[in-house]
């Protein structure tokens, strides 16, 4: 894939950067490592001030990072300005937070005292992708560069230009170089990276595939590893529900980003009871939304990514209809330049089906019923992936007890998920393995390390 920004809007090239040699790609290495040297033995009341200033600048620049985002994959531009809002309020969080975070942890033993202290470890190298192009390097920058690592960036190709602002603006905040390293490099160097013993630790937000490789690498090379990947949610709602409240945050949970989150609701399973009522309030509420320019605030439905992945989605949709499926609105790319494809709502979904068992990566809602709580369950569990839930219920312990039987890393119960700086982020089964964000995504990296003194 070449390291370019093409705008989906009209699927014009902008921009194209070169690889880096092996040659840079050592000497980014090397000075990496000796900012590494400093850093970890730094006062950390002073990692939290570089963090604060980060902030600070992201928030005083936000119309040009947002419009950078949008110009990148597309994103509408409100839902960029909130990306980068978000941001912000990462980078703030382990500003304030993270001193105590890694605070000693004493250990109750017998005879003698003991701690563990929270010691950062190197490089971490940090494999990120398009969708959320800052917010998903923050949540793995900011916890590291508080507790003394120091971060390199694979970003995804089609974002270079968020991966290189991302460094400009450590570099204004004051950080020293090799703090915070944009590498532009193809994934497929990734492998050969990962044997360098200055890369202590990866991690990696993107597909199945990648995330694969990417633990394939570090296994081999015996380092440890963070895994955030593809997720296909059901979002259940039961029969006493506020389904008002349901279908708004439904619409928001499938169709923010269009649709390109791995927490996506991407499963709406509706009680049989209301479903039909539910279904249509949905339906109703993507109908007739101004498509246009992702720049223009009045726009709803804004391009996808890319050409090929509105393909893929395509292609997906027409393999899950011509097995069975129905589509309900939608189902089609729409007829104008650029990467733009239709808010679409699939039914009559059986198992074997294309979307009941892939990740659909766009605006598209499979929509199911279900006969109960028992079998809303049951179909939401069946899936290889694991990563979020929704579960809408007026009554908080019947929820609870919905949540507590899914086989997710999160549930949220009547809201859609969105993730929060306080919050740990991650999944299980294929959606991948450790935590970002919260006391939690601190703990990743560093080394527990015990300390015993002898009476
Ligand atoms: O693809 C991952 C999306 C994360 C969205 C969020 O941060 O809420």
């Amino acid at each position: 894939m070449p390291i370019q920004t093409v705008n989906p809007y009209n699927s014009k090239v902008v921009k194209t950067f070169d690889e880096i040699s092996d040659e840079t790609l050592e000497s980014k290495i090397a000075t990496a490592h000796k900012a590494y040297q400093s850093w970890k033995i730094s006062d950390i009341k002073d990692r939290s001030k570089l963090l604060f200033k980060v902030a600070e600048i992201m928030r005083s620049k936000k119309r040009e990072l947002a419009e950078l985002i949008t110009l990148e994959m597309g994103k509408l531009i409100a839902q960029s300005e909130s990306e980068i809002e978000m941001c912000a309020s990462v980078y703030e969080y382990y500003a304030k937070n993270g001193e105590a975070f890694l605070k000693d942890k004493p250990i109750e033993t017998t005879g003698g005292k003991a701690f563990v202290r929270y010691s950062p470890i190197g490089i971490i190298l940090a494999i990120e992708p398009w969708n959320y192009p800052f917010n998903q390097v923050a949540r793995l920058t900011a916890p590291n560069i508080i507790a003394g690592n120091v971060v390199m960036l694979k970003h995804a190709s089609n974002v270079p230009q968020c991966a290189q602002m991302i460094q400009k603006i450590f570099e204004e905040a004051g950080a020293s170089e090799g703090i915070f390293t944009n590498l532009y490099l193809a994934g497929k160097r990734i492998a050969k990276l990962a044997e360098d013993p200055r890369i202590c630790g990866m991690s990696l937000t993107g597909s199945e595939a990648a995330g694969s490789s990417m633990a394939e690498a570090a296994g081999k090379n015996l380092k440890k590893s963070v895994l955030e990947l593809g997720g296909s949610d059901a979002f259940i709602v039961l029969e006493d529900a506020d389904i008002e409240l349901a279908v708004e945050k439904a619409v928001l949970g499938r169709f923010g980003n269009t649709g390109q989150a791995c927490t996506s609701a991407k499963r709406i399973i509706v009680i049989e009871s209301i479903a039909d009522e539910f279904l249509e309030k949905f339906k109703s509420r993507i109908t007739n939304l101004k498509v246009g320019d992702p720049m223009d605030p009045e726009t709803k439905i804004g391009p996808m990514v890319s050409e090929e992945a509105l393909k893929t989605i395509e292609k997906q949709v027409n393999d899950t209809v011509k097995e069975g499926a129905k589509i309900v609105i939608g189902g089609k790319r729409i007829d104008r330049e650029g990467a733009f494809f239709e808010f679409t709502i699939l039914t009559d979904l059986k198992p074997g089906m294309t979307a009941y068992k892939e990740e659909l990566f766009g605006p598209v809602a499979s929509f199911y019923k279900a006969k109960d709580e028992a079998a809303a369950i049951a179909l939401a569990n069946d899936t290889s992936f694991g990563l979020g839930g929704a579960v809408f219920s007026k009554d908080t312990n019947r929820a609870i007890n919905v949540a507590n039987q899914m086989d997710t890393g999160m549930v949220f119960i009547n809201e859609s998920l969105a993730s929060r700086p306080d919050l740990p982020f991650g999944g299980t089964k294929r959606s991948g393995y450790g935590r970002e964000l919260s006391a939690l995504g601190i703990e990743e990296f560093v080394n527990k390390k015990l300390i015993r003194i002898a009476d």
